[in-house]
């Protein structure tokens, strides 16, 4: 229109845009006229969506908790970014307890760490929120508490391949890492969570094991051959349409080792631990709620089953005063239902054990053929058991001079494997410690063995066999050095 050399005047400018406008005007008009508003609209609202900047990222968020369901996948994740931790990380959460070989370390909030997954890039955020205030079903306003999650993003169009291959591969490694580390899990109940009463979870350093498990050695193979089984046998329970469940009651006098036998098949196993406490329990709604919050490869254990479920009597104390409202609502029949049925239907590789000083005051319903998988007998110290004590504790494997007496006072005293232990830590010295050991057992035998009265004064076998079928029936009341071990278990 203009030659390079010369300027347009203003007046042919203003003169181009006027014809310009009036031809926009004049084809604005036109369409308005020929294109229908919805065709019209529609034409906007694409050509706009095709133009707005739009992000590439696709993000996924993975919540500590799905509703009551712990999070499978935010697990894994925070195992295995522990192995991802990059020089630019700023902050990190650093802790250990007395027994972990291992320093435990997790992200601290806001930490973002990047990984490479066959050449994608991808980037986690660990996030952590205030939960909001709510009420739990029973009206009691329960503390405030984090809502933690991972944010994991990564360009839209491998969405695929995330979800197919990348997040499977996190579950594989972390449960890899967790087994490689032994990093099992205690669970408690603990009152803390924004959803009233929640399981809480400390790493489980409980030592024992199935060498160091004084039992009758038959028995134990029968155990390790049952638990090993059943780990390997998806496949069968799918085929034949059952479960993939066992359960186990644990019977025996107290210090016999069936909190130890727990302990001894997480470890052998590598599965966590739910110590469920019905004491603390509200009713089967709880119940329900707290057992489908447990997680896959876990042992559930109900322990001393006569004590903390005296049912349907739970109503009334022993001494006929009325019990808190709240625990009425708990059922033997709600337990049982729950783990026949809802428990049955969820999850995979779940154990469940029961334990007791007195099989014979549960009730028959428990008892029943096909309700526990396994009855194990917990019982005294026999000889064998006490050779295994000694090389354990003494570091004795082969012969001592008092073996053959400690062994002829074994045969007829009943002693637990708790009480030897107790008398073989006493010192390290063999002698003493044994020495110990043939004072306490001559004495057990003299006395004729027993529990203490409800005075505090031993009572012989025969008087402890009158008391129990007296009692057969009662609730029995926890003793405190019982309750403090299964804190410790
Ligand atoms: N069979 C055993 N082999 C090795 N140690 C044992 C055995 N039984 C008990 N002990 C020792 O005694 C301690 C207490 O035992 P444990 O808590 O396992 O007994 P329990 O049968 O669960 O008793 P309770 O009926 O009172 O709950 C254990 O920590 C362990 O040191
Ligand atoms: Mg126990």
């Amino acid at each position: 229109m203009f030659s390079s050399k010369e300027m347009p005047s203003p007046s042919s400018l203003f003169s181009a845009y006027a014809s310009m406008t009036a031809s926009i005007m004049l084809f604005r008009s036109m369409a308005n006229d020929i294109i229908p508003y919805p065709i019209r609209n529609y034409l906007v609202t694409s050509l706009g969506y095709l133009f707005k900047p739009r992000s590439r990222l696709l993000t996924l968020v993975m919540e500590e908790s799905n509703g009551m369901v712990r999070n499978q996948v935010y697990d894994a994740s925070e195992v295995y970014l522990c192995t991802k931790i990059s020089p630019d990380t700023e902050r990190l959460k650093v802790s250990k307890t007395p027994r972990e070989k291992n320093l435990t370390i997790r992200l601290e909030k806001g930490e973002k760490i990047f990984d490479l997954f066959e050449g994608v890039e991808l980037k986690w955020r660990f996030v952590c929120a205030e939960a909001e205030k709510g009420n739990n079903p029973n009206d009691q306003v329960v503390a405030r508490a984090e809502k933690r999650s991972f944010e994991l993003s990564f360009d839209k169009k491998y969405k695929g391949l995330v979800l197919g291959s990348y997040v499977p591969f996190v579950l594989e490694r972390a449960k890899a890492i967790r087994d490689q580390q032994r990093i099992l899990k205690m669970y408690t109940l603990s009152t803390q969570g924004y959803m009233g009463m929640m399981w809480d979870s400390i790493n489980l350093e409980h030592p024992a094991t199935f060498e160091t498990l004084a039992m009758d050695p038959k028995l134990k193979n029968d155990v390790m051959e049952d638990l090993d089984r059943f780990v390997k046998r998806k496949g069968f329970y799918k085929k034949v349409g059952k479960a993939w469940k066992r359960g186990y009651l644990l019977y025996g006098p107290p210090g016999t080792g069936k909190s130890s036998l727990v302990a001894a098949m997480a470890n052998h196993l590598k599965f966590d631990v739910y110590d469920l406490q019905l004491v603390n329990i509200m009713g089967d709604y709880d119940l329900r709620r707290l057992l489908l919050s447990t997680g896959n490869r876990s042992i559930l254990v109900i322990e001393d089953i006569d004590c903390s479920i005296d049912l349907p009597d739970r109503r009334h104390a022993p001494d006929g005063r009325k019990q808190p409202e709240h625990h009425v609502q708990l059922t033997l029949s709600g337990l049982l239902n729950f783990i026949d049925g809802l428990w049955s239907s969820c999850g995979d590789e779940r154990i469940i054990v029961f334990t007791t000083n007195h099989k014979d005051r549960l009730d028959p319903a428990l008892l029943r053929p096909g309700r526990m998988d396994m009855h194990i007998h917990m019982s005294y110290c026999n000889p064998q058991g006490f050779k295994l004590l000694a090389s354990n504790y003494l570091g004795i494997h082969g012969y001592h001079h008092l073996f053959g007496e400690i062994e002829g006072l074994l045969q007829d005293t009943e002693v637990s494997p708790a009480q030897v232990a107790e008398e073989l830590m006493k010192s390290e010295d063999p002698d003493i410690a044994l020495g110990g050991l043939v004072k306490l057992l001559k004495r057990k035998k003299l006395e004729g063995d027993g529990p203490v009265d409800k005075d505090g004064k031993t009572v012989g076998i025969r008087e402890v066999k009158r008391q129990k079928v007296e009692t057969k029936g009662k609730p029995v009341r926890m003793s405190r050095r019982k309750v403090n071990r299964r804190r410790n278990i």
